[in-house]
């Protein structure tokens, strides 16, 4: 699990004066789903094209696969739905995928078995002009799958989808990823990045702010407590974890959910009325959020 299937070290790409991808080290190890997550223009698309030997690194290098980025050898292992795939409007799904095969010298049979896995078999004879925006996505999947390569490079899969066809395509790259092929995704969905990926990588203005596991990401769970007087649950509750803050009149301590119980008991021996008590997990977007902007996920107030 632990084979790193990509590893980029100081990965530059210079356009002009602008640094789309500014000294990039990432890592995606062998059957994992990686998100690489960051708002429009933050450098996503210009990294996986490098990945894929699209386009050179001003500086920099990138090892897929253990062989030089774009390599043909290595290309053969990667399957890749990065620019729109340029499918022809007359011919069917099938068809189209026909050709890709025939062009590189697989077996027809994989066609079936590609339309089979995301799920446009019976709808494998219709002319690819008659698709919907999904169907296209999927048929470009599926392009992407012929050949069962190891590594699938997917950029923004979701995009432009509906949510039924969204969530067909998160079920698919979590099929993938089960089969043990390894996925990786970019996206500025934060939901959907937390939902299926296993790592993640942030990257904003070009430069990868952190690479981790999602749970790494969110950090300690948090209870949100509301419970009064404020700053005498607040003195309470920080006898049970370092890390509380008080926001919009509510506690949000750092504290493990199974310790609830012990938090309220003491809470109510000291005279606090407690309110209710939720999980306050903070989400990927505030994670997020934080990190792009370097401010606070809220407006924190403090209590004396
Ligand atoms: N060929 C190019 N010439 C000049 N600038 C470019 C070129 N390609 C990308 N850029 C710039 O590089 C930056 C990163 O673009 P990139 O497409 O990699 O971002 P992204 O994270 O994939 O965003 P999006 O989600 O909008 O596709 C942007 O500022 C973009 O305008």
């Amino acid at each position: 699990m632990n084979e790193l299937v990509v590893q980029t070290a100081g990965l530059t790409k210079r356009h002009g004066s602008r640094l789309a991808v500014d000294r990039v080290d990432l890592t995606v190890r062998r059957g994992e789903v990686y998100g690489f997550l960051g708002p429009n223009g933050a450098g996503k698309t210009t990294t996986l094209r490098m990945l894929l030997g699209l386009i050179r690194p001003t500086s920099g290098t990138a090892t897929v696969l253990g062989g030089a980025a774009g390599s043909p050898a290595v290309m053969e292992r990667i399957g890749a739905l990065v620019e729109g795939p340029g499918f022809m409007p007359y011919l069917s799904g099938r068809d189209n995928l026909r050709v890709l095969a025939r062009y590189r010298e697989l077996p027809e049979v994989v066609v079936d078995e590609a339309l089979e896995r995301v799920d446009l078999a019976a709808r494998g004879g219709d002319a690819f002009r008659a698709y919907s925006l999904g169907m296209k996505q999927r048929l470009g999947v599926a392009a992407a799958l012929l050949g069962d390569p190891e590594l699938i490079v997917l950029d923004e899969p979701t995009n432009g989808l509906d949510p039924a066809g969204m969530a067909s395509m998160r079920s698919l790259v979590v099929d993938l990823a089960r089969g043990g092929q390894t996925v990786l995704l970019s996206s500025h969905l934060l939901g959907e990045v937390q939902e299926i990926c296993h790592r993640v990588g942030v990257i904003s203005e070009g430069r990868l702010l952190r690479e981790s596991t999602v749970a790494e990401l969110l950090g300690t769970p948090r209870l949100r407590v509301h419970a009064e007087p404020v700053s005498e649950a607040l003195g309470v509750a920080r006898r049970f974890a370092e890390d509380v803050v008080v926001e919009h009149g509510e506690l949000l301590v750092a504290l493990a959910p199974e310790l609830a119980p012990a938090l309220v008991r003491e809470l109510v021996a000291h005279d606090v009325d407690v309110h209710s008590v939720r999980h306050g997990d903070r989400s990927l977007e505030d994670v997020f959020f934080e990190m792009t902007t370097g401010g606070a996920v809220a407006q924190k107030e403090t209590v004396s």
